[in-house]
């Protein structure tokens, strides 16, 4: 690390877009560049982007944030890197072009070969060496997927200059300049091709899937150097210290690190968290057991970190339906002041289930939909069962959390961009009846690969007091509409149940 560095840069690339931030010694936001990206939806249920795209927008939000401050290079202790899990692309080695689009991870056009490989058995096996149920949200079956269209569009291809990766995978690879082909263990995790056992590529699964295993990346610990950026691409070669999957990024950011506690992030989807521990826990109703993330012993070996998780795909995501589908509203937060001109939802509720469900139902062949619907129903109606729809989807998850853990849970901690919806927050905390945190930085998955590269580059020494010094925003304690709230739940279930299975 160089003596003039005076901060670590962060590049946090979601689903909805990328970001790059730079944070400043006292973990505080000092500058970031934002910009949302192309979604591309070949056909009903699939969801593309372009790794293109992601790149150049990842670059040029790096190269904006230092000009925008006027900070060079040489101040910049270490690069952290956190990205949106599971999306995976295969690429060729020797021209640096994508084959195809990145497959995204709410993307269901292998859920015919998931149930395939249901009807077979093989869905406790999955389970016990990868800690996921077995569904198309997950890598393996996309990267399978990718396999097959390039064997038969592609037939000339080498498959020796053919590499695989998730979004990390890929970046890193080009901020390298082509030279490190890696990702870290919270990623792999999710690909559903990693062992949990022992946190490597487990090579039934992989024949399984026909995915050869030179092409996919090494696994390294989360928080390590990965490698140094490209000197042409920032004028000066950087450490890359820490790469996350950016749902643990944000429970790192958060100080969860003792088994109980836990996050919700309000993304394109809400991913809730909860710490377990250095073994992993198995759940009881339908959430994952995942790697929070890893770091290399004193000595010798990796110590894991495991977690629990409950995945819901589409949250913030409907909120762009309603805004580019729909063309309902003409801002994400627009649906606040929306969803408050009316007292209520006027007897509609919304199944959130753009693409399918996943926690707890898992059922791939759900589908969005509107129920209840008279004439008097209004757009604002609408809006505000989108909202509600949301907290609804966590609550259900929070429940199944309670029933696998000894201790209720009796705070949510909150983040994520749709997190800044007040009525969304206030809304959570009624019909959970425990109050809703929400910290001052709602980007905690940009914070975290932060924290984590500048602990592991020694820009901070005391994790803990980091974490500490984040400060809490606002508090939502549970209101007046609780007991509405809670009944409304019921019926909002029943609404779930009816688009359950609607795609045969
Ligand atoms: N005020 C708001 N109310 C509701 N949703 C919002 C609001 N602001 C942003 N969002 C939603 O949050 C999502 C973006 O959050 P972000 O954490 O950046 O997601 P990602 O990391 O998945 O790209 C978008 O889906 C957007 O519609
Ligand atoms: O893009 P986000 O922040 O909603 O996160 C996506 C998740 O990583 C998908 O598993």
């Amino acid at each position: 690390m160089t003596t003039n560095a005076k901060y670590v840069l962060a590049l946090d690339l979601g689903t909805t877009g990328n970001r790059a931030i730079l944070f400043d010694k006292q973990g505080a936001i000092a500058g970031q560049v934002y910009q949302e990206f192309t979604q591309h939806y070949p056909q009903p249920g699939w969801l593309e982007h372009d790794p293109q795209e992601i790149w150049r927008d990842t670059r040029d939000c790096m190269q904006q944030v230092l000009k925008d401050k006027g900070v060079s290079a040489s101040e910049i202790a270490a690069i952290g890197l956190t990205v949106q899990r599971e999306t995976c692309l295969l690429w060729d080695k020797t021209t640096g072009e994508p084959l195809h689009n990145a497959i995204v991870w709410q993307d269901r056009r292998t859920a015919a070969r998931c149930r395939e490989l249901s009807q077979q058995g093989h869905d406790a096996d999955i389970q016990q060496r990868t800690g996921l149920v077995l569904d198309a949200y997950f890598s393996a079956t996309k990267l399978e997927w990718l396999l097959n269209w390039v064997r038969q569009e592609k037939p000339d291809t080498n498959f020796d200059n053919v590499l695989a990766g998730t979004i990390d995978t890929w970046i890193l690879w080009n901020l390298t300049g082509g030279k490190v082909h890696v990702t870290d263990h919270s990623n792999a995790s999710r690909t559903m091709l990693m062992n949990l056992a022992n946190q490597d590529w487990d090579h039934s699964l992989l024949d399984l899937f026909g995915i050869p295993a030179q092409i996919l990346p090494q696994i390294q610990p989360s928080m390590g150097l990965f490698g140094k950026t490209e000197s042409s691409l920032l004028g000066e070669e950087i450490p890359i210290m820490a790469i996350f999957g950016d749902q643990q990024a944000a429970l790192f950011a958060h100080g969860c690190d003792r088994p109980g506690m836990l996050k919700c992030t309000y993304g394109t989807g809400c991913f809730l968290i909860s710490y377990t521990g250095k073994e992993v826990t198995r759940s009881g109703n339908r959430l994952l057991s995942t790697v929070a993330w890893t770091k290399a012993a004193n000595g010798s070996g990796t110590d894991v970190a495991f977690a629990l998780e409950g995945a819901m795909f589409t949250t913030g995501a409907c909120i762009q339906w309603l805004r580019d589908g729909l063309q309902l509203i003409e801002s994400a937060a627009e649906t606040e002041p929306l969803a408050r001109q009316v007292e209520d939802t006027n007897g509609i509720y919304f199944v959130p289930a753009l693409s399918g469900l996943g926690a707890p139902h898992w059922d791939m062949s759900a589908r969005g939909a509107f129920l209840g619907i008279t004439g008097g129903v209004k757009r604002e109606h609408m809006v505000r069962a989108v909202l509600e729809s949301i907290a609804y989807q966590v609550r259900e998850v929070v429940d199944a959390m309670n029933k696998d853990g000894d201790t209720p849970i009796e705070l949510l901690k909150v983040d994520g961009g749709a997190s800044q919806n007040d009525f969304l927050m206030q809304f959570q905390a009624d019909v959970l009846n425990i109050p809703v945190e929400r910290p001052a930085v709602l980007d905690a998955t940009a914070q975290g690969a932060a924290f984590g590269a500048g602990l592991a580059v020694g820009f901070w020494d005391d994790y803990h007091k980091l974490v500490n010094q984040t400060s809490i925003e606002r508090t939502f304690e549970p209101g007046d509409g609780t007991k509405v709230a809670q009944d409304n739940f019921i019926s909002w279930q029943k609404a779930v149940e009816r688009a359950k299975n609607w795609v045969k």
